[in-house]
């Protein structure tokens, strides 16, 4: 059972996609994470990120390893973990600047599918281009969506205190950025089910996709 989970910044794919994987035994992927973790490598090694040449020739350079217990993941660079850095302000605001090279995609999409295909039990796999380009077949593809004010409210909570109409802005940004970039954008799949989780709590939204992966798995 292969589970795509998609969708803008703040919309519940995290969260979702940890409960819904620990509760169905399955295994779980934060493809953000490792996005986040190569910009990170690269803030640290001092390569120009407004140079996508530069980007590109480092993009193969760092280690980037991806623990997939939904309820303790893990993320390593060169062995270090870097699970607190790569969630800066620093990196979140230079990530779509990374992830829209398509050196790094290329690389980073690489990882992911071999991470999936060697999931024995199966995965919930979570991003902005999973059910569109990393694995167009799984069995299910969830397209989460909110209100950019639900999403800013959401951040800001988790932030302590953040300003809600900057937070909103930078996620309206990172938004924009994901989607306009041509090497696969912030798209939802043709065959994805779209959740809209403005009105519903994080535990509704659980249970909605718990019952449609049941489903899909009956009908296998
Ligand atoms: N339906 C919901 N109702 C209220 N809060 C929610 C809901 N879904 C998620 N949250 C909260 O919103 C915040 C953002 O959620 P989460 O990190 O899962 O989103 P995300 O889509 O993975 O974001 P990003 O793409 O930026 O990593 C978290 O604090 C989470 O607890
Ligand atoms: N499949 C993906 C997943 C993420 N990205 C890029 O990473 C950034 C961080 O993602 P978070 O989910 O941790 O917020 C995101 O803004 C994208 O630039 C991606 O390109 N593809």
């Amino acid at each position: 059972m292969i589970v795509a989970i998609d969708g803008p910044s703040g919309t519940g794919k995290s969260s979702t996609s940890k409960a819904v994987a620990a509760q169905l035994g399955l295994s779980y992927l934060d493809t953000g994470a490792q996005y986040r973790a190569i910009t990170w490598w690269m803030v640290h090694n001092g390569i120009d990120l407004t140079d996508p040449g530069a980007i590109a020739d480092a993009a193969g350079k760092p280690g980037i390893v991806s623990g997939t217990d939904p309820l303790a993941p893990t993320i390593t660079v060169d062995g270090a973990d870097v699970s607190g850095p790569i969630r800066t302000t620093e990196v979140t605001s230079k990530v779509s600047a990374v992830s829209a090279v398509p050196e790094v995609r290329t690389r980073i999409t690489e990882l992911q599918r071999w991470i999936a295909e060697s999931a024995e039990k199966g995965i919930v796999v979570e991003g902005r281009d999973i059910g569109t380009t990393v694995l167009p077949d799984a069995d299910l593809k969830i397209f989460l969506t909110a209100s950019p004010e639900a999403r800013a409210a959401r951040r800001s909570g988790e932030l302590k205190g953040a300003d809600v109409k900057a937070t909103q802005e930078a996620l309206i940004k990172r938004d924009a950025a994901d989607s306009s970039r041509k090497t696969s954008p912030l798209a939802k799949a043709d065959d994805a089910v779209e959740v809209d989780t403005t009105e519903l709590t994080l535990q509704q939204v659980i249970e909605c996709v718990v019952t449609l992966v049941e489903e899909k798995r009956a009908e296998k």
